[in-house]
């Protein structure tokens, strides 16, 4: 038996379910009634919603009777979404000026091309001009004949012949008259202005022989042998060729797009093809976007972005073009189904690139964004380098290094920063910057690098800790935001300067036998606290996996550049988790599209970028320029004045400080008693550390903490401690290392 509550219970239910689905909206009560009387009515058919007859299984039964049905779908279309004013807020409006117009950049980019087309042609046409001149007088007395044989042929009427020809054909007396009759007033006519004409044409010559000056008449005889000798021009051998072939770009037609879309093989947009349907719904015009054409729209449902994404190579079979024109994208924040096709002119890779503003001329401030590589529509693409820690991954020989360096020589142009390079593959490729700039530097993975490298960080590490103590003590009003700024960076008794680590090939320095876990650790504490504290760590690396690039450094950096790669694991370690599902695949570039990498940071989504070339040379050349404004701010340092560093190792060693703090009659004692010895012996080095600092600290040396007990109050309290016999067994294996070395 049904009780009458289960209708109140299903009426409410619905009302429910549809304010909840319509966001608030109004909802059609008549409807939920009358499915409220049918759901009522045994012998009512159950379903009230006739849009659901198609659905298999669209109604509920959590009530636990079964007759009870719940509607799914919206039962009139005024409640099927957001109303107009929910739609209008979530609108997209399309910008009034265009974005190319708006950017300065990019007009000035785009009048300079079109100053140096002009300038081009110009050139061109002036160099050959007086070949041109030769050839037109050549061609003048041919042009005289031309021009008197037309004039005589006006005159005769010549083009009405061939109807009086006809007329003479046909016998028509009447009508011969009458075009003979037309034809001697208009001879008469014509002849009279030609007789006119010519009386002028020699006064003017004769006024200009005896009266005009000799440019004058040199001009006019040169204009009137040019016009004779243009006249003169044979139709299959143009005196003036272009000088510019202008490439003739293929207007991008929805026809092309959906030819396109259909050659993928993808089931569902041919299945749609094959119903006569189009498979892809333009949600705009296909417009000119920079020097490229640009189509959006949605695909069918269950096709995403990335499944067109996977098949480019297709996608620029079927659109006819060079694979690096074809650049489709997902849109963020929309549905993954929604496509941008831009469709360059011309090839990304091979595309003249407007130059590196940094070249020639010009110094930077790290704290603001600099201009380092163009995206495929040839505009600037900028990136900041303070407060951040990136990261570069790429195969072998698709422009990595040339990337790194390029961001090394952006901040050798700011001569605050001091420069920290390793170049772990040792081929020289970061000794521009490092011989000219650097702090520090060092090139290859023998034992001496690795040492030096080791130093440095061991530096790098309390220069972070001693910067966190100096934002720490800065009062609020100089130091708001508890980070380096430009105004601090500027005052330089605070030694708050920009610092920049690159690491070409960090996986050297990441997996080596002996000192991995220091390098790791180190690195992990420079990417997490350096970039508010004003260093930044930029690592490349041919390997992006777990070992070459510890997932405590991946997980943490800020940017990010993805050359290509060849699989997903690759992708989404350099470009972050799940950006390969996102779409976002530098899988999919090409070996030819050197240089050309995802770029994510500065506060945006992945972009493609081209970086800008700047060869061996060329780096010399800016390195120079960034020494000579170094020399003159006065803060050159280190490797590039040729100075050895201090070794840390040597200004004081932990080992034999732990044994001056801890004697013999203490075999095992608590860290944290150790760490506060060491902060009285020699404060400038040890104070701030904690007992973790000092266990990360002994790893290296391979002495791990032990459990040590100590009677307190009359009770014994374990903690983590060190045993003295470790320390010393590990100075006697260093020392009887190195005698034997
Ligand atoms: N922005 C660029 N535009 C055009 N070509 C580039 C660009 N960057 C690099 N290349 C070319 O790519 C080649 C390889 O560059 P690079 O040495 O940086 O590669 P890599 O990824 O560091 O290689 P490896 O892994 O062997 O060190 C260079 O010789 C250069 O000619």
């Amino acid at each position: 038996m049904k009780h009458p509550d289960d209708d109140n219970e299903l009426f409410n239910r619905l009302e429910a379910e549809m304010t909840a689905d319509s966001g608030g909206e109004v909802v059609d009560l008549d409807k939920a009634r009358s499915a409220r009387e049918q759901s009522a009515d045994p012998t009512a058919r159950p379903d009230a919603n006739p849009s659901a007859d198609s659905a298999p299984d669209r109604s509920g039964t959590e009530s636990g009777d079964p007759t009870a049905r719940v509607l799914v779908d919206q039962p009139t279309a005024k409640a099927a979404g957001p109303g107009y004013l929910g739609r209008l807020l979530a609108a997209k409006r399309r910008p009034v000026v265009p974005v190319w117009l708006k950017s300065l950049a990019e007009l000035r980019t785009a009048s300079a091309w079109v100053a140096r087309h002009y300038a081009h042609s110009v050139g061109y046409h002036a160099l050959r001009s007086p070949v041109y001149a030769a050839r037109l007088t050549f061609q003048a007395p041919s042009g005289a004949a031309k021009f008197v044989g037309a004039t005589m042929r006006w005159v005769a009427d010549r083009e009405g012949e061939p109807v009086r020809l006809a007329a003479v054909r046909r016998e028509d007396a009447a009508e011969y008259l009458k075009l003979s009759r037309q034809r001697d007033g208009r001879v008469r006519l014509r002849t009279l202005v030609a007789v006119l004409a010519m009386f002028i044409g020699l006064g003017s010559a004769l006024a200009i022989y005896v009266l005009a000056p000799d440019w004058l008449q040199a001009v006019s005889v040169g204009a009137v042998t040019m016009a004779l000798g243009y006249a003169g021009r044979k139709a299959d051998d143009p005196v003036i060729h272009k000088a510019v072939e202008l490439p003739k770009a293929v207007k991008l037609t929805s026809d092309i797009v959906l030819r396109a879309l259909g050659s993928l093989g993808i089931p569902a947009i041919n299945q749609a093809q094959g119903k006569g349907r189009d498979g892809f719904e333009f949600t705009a015009p296909i417009t000119r976007d920079g020097p490229g054409w640009r189509a959006e729209g949605n695909l069918p449902y269950g096709v995403t972005v990335t499944d067109v994404i996977e098949r480019r190579d297709r996608l620029a079979s079927g659109l006819r073009r060079p694979l690096g024109c074809v650049w489709p994208e997902a849109v963020p924040n929309e549905h993954t189904g929604h496509l941008v096709l831009w469709v360059g002119d011309q090839d990304m890779s091979t595309a003249k690139k407007p130059k590196w503003p940094l070249l020639t001329s010009g110094i930077v401030n790290l704290f603001k964004p600099v201009a380092y590589g163009t995206d495929q529509r040839g505009r600037w693409v900028e990136v900041t380098l303070m407060y951040i820690a990136g990261i570069i991954g790429a195969i072998p020989r698709m422009g990595k290094t040339f990337l790194l360096r390029l961001l090394l020589l952006i901040a050798a142009l700011d001569p605050r920063a001091e420069l920290h390079t390793y170049d772990m593959k040792g081929t020289g490729d970061l000794d521009p910057v490092g011989n000219a700039v650097s702090h520090r530097h060092a090139a290859g993975d023998d034992d001496d690098a690795i040492e030096y490298a080791l130093n440095d960080f061991r530096a790098l590490r309390e220069e972070l800790r001693r910067r966190t103590k100096v934002i720490r003590s800065l009062p609020r009003d100089i130091c708001p935001e508890s980070k380096v700024t430009s105004e601090l960076a500027d005052k330089r008794s605070l030694g708050l300067h920009p610092i920049v680590i690159g690491v070409d090939e960090c996986q050297v320095l990441f997996e080596h036998p002996k000192h991995k876990d220091e390098f790791e650790e180190i690195a992990t504490d420079l990417v997490k606290r350096g970039p508010a504290t004003g260093i930044v760590l930029l690592l490349a690396t041919q390997r992006p996996d777990a070992k070459a690039l510890p997932t405590g450094i991946s997980a943490n950096a800020s940017a990010r550049w993805c050359l290509k790669v060849m699989g997903q694991l690759e992708n989404d370690m350099v470009l972050g988790t799940s950006a390969y599902k996102r779409g976002v695949r530098a899988t999919m570039f090409a070996w030819g599209d050197k240089g050309i990498h995802y770029f994510v940071g500065e506060g945006s989504d992945a972009r493609i970028v081209g970086s800008a070339y700047v060869d061996g040379p060329a780096a010399d050349s800016v390195a120079a320029r960034a020494r000579k404004v170094r020399e003159t701010a006065g803060t050159l340092s280190g490797y590039a004045l040729g100075e050895e560093p201090e070794t840390v190792a040597s200004a004081y060693d932990l080992l034999a400080d732990i044994l001056a703090v801890v004697p013999a009659a203490e075999p095992k004692v608590w860290s944290e008693t150790i760490v506060s010895r060491l902060a009285e012996l020699r404060p400038e080095v040890y104070d701030g550390w904690d007992p973790d600092a000092l266990n990360a600290a002994l790893k290296p040396h391979g002495i791990a903490t032990i459990q040590v007990g100590r009677r307190v109050d009359g009770k014994v309290v374990n903690r983590r401690g060190i045993e003295r016999a470790h320390i010393t067994a590990a100075i006697s294996e260093r020392n009887g290392k190195r005698d034997a070395g």
